[in-house]
């Protein structure tokens, strides 16, 4: 039987650190690194982080705006970051938040969560915004080929609380309503389900405070936020408390910055990886 992403996921994070490094390749990257905005470039700056990170970040995250900006050449690159980030080692989380009716997201599901697409990866983004049961065809076909999920529950831009934390005829926030709906799909799954949650590391005191949101789902809990949009490994204790270890921090712009030198790459990789390890550490032992 195919492993299920959430065991492997598990099992890349045990293994290499609880990390996710973003692949956006903004065009101010671009000029920074010396390339060209345009599919050259685009290739270049994604085959160098490919090469640099693959083989030891567990999870990479391809934001699919920046291949598609290119057109059907830049989905071209993308399609082989994909496969090449695969090849390393790397699981790939292709973050490109898809919402629709349910039988637009059948087509959805086929492109990114059948391994009979070029654009399937081992995880997608989806936004639970129509309803968490439009969402129904990608979780069955992904659950189908041993592939994630991740939902958008709390996201780290300022503009997402007007929506997310308002309040529903239940008395629960509409984020609590898609956290809870995860935490049931994630029923009995051991050691973490397959179906994560987005939940922004500038989001402050989810967990403790703020609106009450349970964020023990039984899945991972994505983190972006960290660096370029001001959040810090710290505040990952703030806003997940006792949900910290199924957290996976992620930055993009904060790794990428340092390039095009693969050995810098990997060091800001790392260096954010040794700061989560050392923030799990203390929080298990209370130093
Ligand atoms: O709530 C969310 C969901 C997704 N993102 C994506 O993560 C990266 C963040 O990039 P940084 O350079 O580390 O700021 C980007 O692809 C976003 O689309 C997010 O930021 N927040």
């Amino acid at each position: 039987m195919t492993e299920t992403f959430g065991a492997r996921l598990h099992a890349a994070m045990a293994a290499r650190g609880p990390f996710c490094a973003g692949i956006d390749p903004h065009p101010g990257l671009l000029t920074a690194w010396g390339l060209t905005d345009d599919v050259d470039g685009l290739e270049r700056f994604a085959r160098t982080a490919v090469e640099a990170l693959g083989d030891t970040v567990a999870l990479l995250k391809p934001q699919s705006a920046f291949f598609e900006r290119h057109g059907s050449r830049g989905v071209a690159v993308l399609e082989n970051v994909i496969a090449d980030a695969r090849a390393a080692g790397a699981l790939v989380l292709l973050d490109v938040k898809r919402g629709d009716i349910g039988s637009t997201m059948q087509a959805y599901a086929d492109a990114y969560c059948d391994p009979a697409s070029p654009l399937c990866a081992d995880a997608v983004t989806v936004s639970p915004y129509l309803g968490f049961e439009s969402l129904r065809p990608v979780l069955d076909t992904a659950a189908a080929h041993g592939n994630g999920v991740f939902v958008l529950a709390l996201t780290s831009n300022p503009e997402g609380p007007e929506v997310q934390r308002a309040t529903t005829a239940d008395g629960r926030t509409v984020a609590g309503t898609m956290l809870d709906h995860v935490r049931a799909a994630n029923a009995g799954a051991e050691p973490l389900g397959s179906v994560g949650v987005v939940v922004g590391a500038t989001t402050g005191g989810a967990a403790t405070g703020g609106s009450g949101e349970d964020l023990a789902v039984g899945g991972p809990l994505l983190a972006p936020g960290i660096g370029a949009q001001g959040a810090t490994v710290a505040d990952l204790a703030t806003v997940f408390g006792a949900a910290l270890p199924q957290v996976v921090p992620s930055a993009s712009r904060e790794v990428l910055s340092a390039g095009p030198d693969p050995r810098a790459l990997r060091a800001a990789a790392q260096k954010t990886i040794d700061d989560v390890r050392d923030l799990l550490f203390r929080a298990s032992t209370g130093a």
